[in-house]
């Protein structure tokens, strides 16, 4: 299983491989249907109109952030009839983009990072540009960032890039009067728009006494054996943090509740996200042991593709470049 994942990360040909996976076809055809009550997206998301909380004009996404705040949204409802094998067809496959953010400040400067909200470098910067330039052909429907800012940065400025030039707007379902007061009153620019939920669950692991400490002098005073343990053992926390384990208890299962539901329901998918917690998805993706992910490295600003279908995701690696035939999202080195 290792030998697969450090060597196959290689995707050389990205229309290539949406030929083959059917998800070109599905490219382009998010639509907005009128349903009784609002406007419901084609991606499963409710947008209520008037909502109880504004004017009757006003259309809003509603989408849950997290599985623990109150409202969300509808559930994506299964087709009620056969109607469509176009819905069948549509449902048995999606993509699914994950992106660890760019580099950020305290990247550059080696610091443990974990949960304090840090902003992108220029590189950074730059890496999600060039990110975003790797999956622009490769539909979304709906994007997921951690409640970080190096995520979210990373999320809209991919989307810059992105073939169909659609807005990621970011849903705030924080408060009632947080979504009344973030409304869209237009339909035809709604149809322009890609909710962007934040989710704290996808936050980086919580490096807990680490956080601020810069790597190489921590792994000169407690040992570069001890500290590799902390930071890519599976189940050792470092001191008042978090385990790959702890973190995968929210990020794996707010995964598997929010997000493979939409990919279940045929919704096109992007997460950008952390070092850690992705590698937390990534072992559940691809089923690898504690003993693998211990070796599983993300770079920075590296897009990987996975296909969902039939309820089994396949990983297709890094979509290639406009300048390079492909590049390995996965690397085995951790760095002091
Ligand atoms: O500092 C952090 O939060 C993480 C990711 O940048 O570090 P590590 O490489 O140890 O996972």
């Amino acid at each position: 299983m290792a030998n697969a994942v450090f060597h196959q990360a290689i995707w050389i040909l990205p229309s290539h491989h949406l030929q083959n996976s059917g998800i070109h076809q599905e490219f382009g055809n998010v639509s907005v249907k009128s349903i009784s009550k609002g406007f419901k997206f084609d991606l499963g998301l409710s947008m209520s109109r008037n909502g109880g909380y504004s004017s009757s004009k006003g259309n809003s996404f509603a989408v849950e952030a997290s599985t623990s705040q109150n409202s969300v949204v509808d559930p994506i409802s299964a087709p009620s009839n056969t109607s469509s094998n176009e819905f069948q067809k549509k449902s048995s496959e999606a993509a699914l983009i994950l992106i660890r953010h760019g580099e950020s400040l305290w990247n550059e400067k080696n610091l443990f990072t974990g949960c304090v909200d840090v902003p992108l470098t220029k590189k950074g910067v730059e890496e999600a540009i060039e990110a975003g330039k790797r999956i622009s052909n490769i539909p979304v429907d709906i994007i997921y960032t951690s409640s970080l800012i190096r995520a979210k940065m990373t999320a809209m400025l991919a989307m810059t890039q992105h073939r169909r030039r659609k807005v990621p707007i970011i849903m705030h379902n924080e408060s009632e009067q947080a979504r009344a007061w973030s409304q869209i009153f237009s339909e035809d620019t709604m149809r322009q728009c890609i909710p962007v939920i934040t989710a704290w669950q996808l936050n980086e692991r919580m490096y807990g006494e680490l956080q601020g400490l810069n790597k190489q002098e921590t792994a000169d005073r407690f040992g570069k054996e001890k500290v590799h343990e902390w930071r890519r053992s599976y189940d050792i926390p470092p001191p008042n943090g978090e385990s790959l384990e702890m973190c995968a208890e929210r990020a794996v299962a707010y995964f598997k509740d929010q997000i493979e539901t939409q990919l279940r329901s045929g919704k096109h998918v992007m997460i950008a996200a952390h070092g850690n917690s992705l590698r937390s998805i990534i072992m559940y993706l691809d089923k690898l042991t504690s003993q693998e992910v211990i070796s599983l490295e993300l770079s920075t600003g590296i897009p990987m593709l996975y296909i969902f279908k039939e309820g089994r995701f396949s990983r297709r690696g890094s979509p290639a470049g406009p300048t390079e035939a492909g590049v390995y999202a996965y690397t085995r080195v951790c760095n002091f």
